[in-house]
């Protein structure tokens, strides 16, 4: 087996790979979807075709002098612009896409368009949807279930709350079914991390608004309410990233939403607003979190937040592969090993879609190849890994 620190970069370049499909699929498509989302001036149609043609012709251009975060993406892109997006580190080229969408609509502009989520009319559909009615009209039955059914709900619930991801939406051949076997189950190790010591602080890195984030934030009162946390962060993005992934006025949105509905889910948002208040459950909205950079590389305030938590639950794909290291690593890696930066224990909820993956023996990793199907990359499958 090659050694773990030899795992090659998962670059953008591949023929035939993941990472390919999503610069010359996923970007161009996504590109054009924002540009007919909301009603752009001029400036701003122009601004985004020049990114879908800088897209299509695969050359990667900087950001405007003027960016305000324009050095701090000079200095991680040194070298790259100029050449082509798939040419660079995927977790790379797919953040800096995300800053350079923002850019094109004028989201840190001085015009009408600053603080406009572009992904906006897609959120608001997805949290306005008869889906989710249905999603918080079923709390009121799960309510009545004994307390362990409860609390494995409440989990599996934001687990599988990943697979409502609108970027992956954008490519994903849609409707398969989910594979309710888990690649990985550690939740007994999570469970123990809550239960078994006086309730502390849980950090929750947050991914994906809407459909996501509301089984979140159910699992984030369920841990309030059982005593099992004495106080948690949310963590989102602090500016719209990834099409789908939330932001302080996405979680605004669903405790409204959450808050208006009846029966449990009321109640539920009805507790978290006055934990928000109360200082019980806090939001933090880190630059950090949008950065194009492994967590292991993480800043001294943020290491220190989650240093002091007794536990941190981290959710989705992205930050999956933060967590781990974008690389392809030798599949049998330990988790233990590839997040033993991490400052305390940590738990990774997601589902799987993307090609990073650890702490998954010979053995099982057979068994699913056997399947014939693309359970790596399509939001089929998920794990709950972790390390105490
Ligand atoms: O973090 P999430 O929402 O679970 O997934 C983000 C995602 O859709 O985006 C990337 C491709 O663009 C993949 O890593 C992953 O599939």
């Amino acid at each position: 087996m090659p050694e773990a620190t030899d795992a090659p970069v998962i670059m953008g370049n591949v023929p035939g790979s993941y990472a390919l499909s999503v610069f010359r699929e996923r970007h161009p498509v996504l590109v054009r979807q924002v540009r007919d989302a909301l009603p752009y001036s001029l400036d701003r149609l122009r601004a985004l075709d020049r990114l879908l043609d800088e897209v299509v012709r695969d050359v990667m251009e900087p950001l405007d002098g003027s960016a305000h975060d324009h050095a701090a993406w000079a200095r991680w892109g040194q070298g790259r612009f100029g050449g082509r997006w798939v040419d660079v580190p995927f977790l790379w080229g797919e953040s800096y896409f995300y800053r350079k969408l923002l850019e094109a609509t004028g989201y840190f502009g001085d015009g009408p368009w600053r603080g406009v989520d572009p992904f906006g009319p897609v959120k608001q559909a997805e949290l306005r949807s008869a889906a989710v009615d249905d999603e918080l009209t079923a709390l009121d039955h799960a309510a009545t279930l004994p307390e362990h059914e409860q609390a494995a709900g409440v989990l599996l619930g934001s687990l599988w709350g990943n697979r409502a991801d609108l970027s992956h939406a954008i490519t994903a051949s849609g409707g398969r079914d989910r594979v309710t076997d888990l690649v990985v189950d550690d939740s007994a190790l999570l469970w123990s991390l809550l239960r078994d010591r006086p309730p502390g602080k849980v950090c929750l890195v947050a991914d994906n608004a809407g459909r996501e984030l509301l089984p979140d934030l159910v699992l984030i009162d369920h841990l309030l309410d059982r005593g099992l946390a004495a106080e948690v962060v949310l963590h989102v993005k602090p500016y719209p990233y990834f099409v789908s992934d939330a932001t302080p006025a996405d979680v605004a949105e669903s405790l409204r939403r959450l808050a208006a509905a009846p029966g449990q889910a009321g109640k539920v948002g009805g507790r978290l607003w006055r934990a928000m208040g109360a200082g019980r459950l806090a939001l933090r909205a880190h630059p950090f979190s949008c950065a194009p950079l492994p967590y292991s590389d993480m800043p001294d305030d943020l290491r220190g937040d989650f240093a002091s938590a007794s536990l941190t639950i981290t959710k989705g794909d992205l930050n999956y592969r933060r967590l781990a290291g974008d690389r392809f690593w030798p599949p049998a890696t330990p988790f233990a090993e590839v997040t033993a930066y991490f400052p305390g224990p940590v738990v990774a909820l997601r589902t799987l879609k993307s090609d990073v993956l650890v702490g998954v023996g010979e053995r099982e990793l057979a068994a699913l190849d056997a399947t014939g199907s693309p359970w790596r990359t399509t939001g089929t499958h998920a794990m709950i890994q972790g390390r105490a």
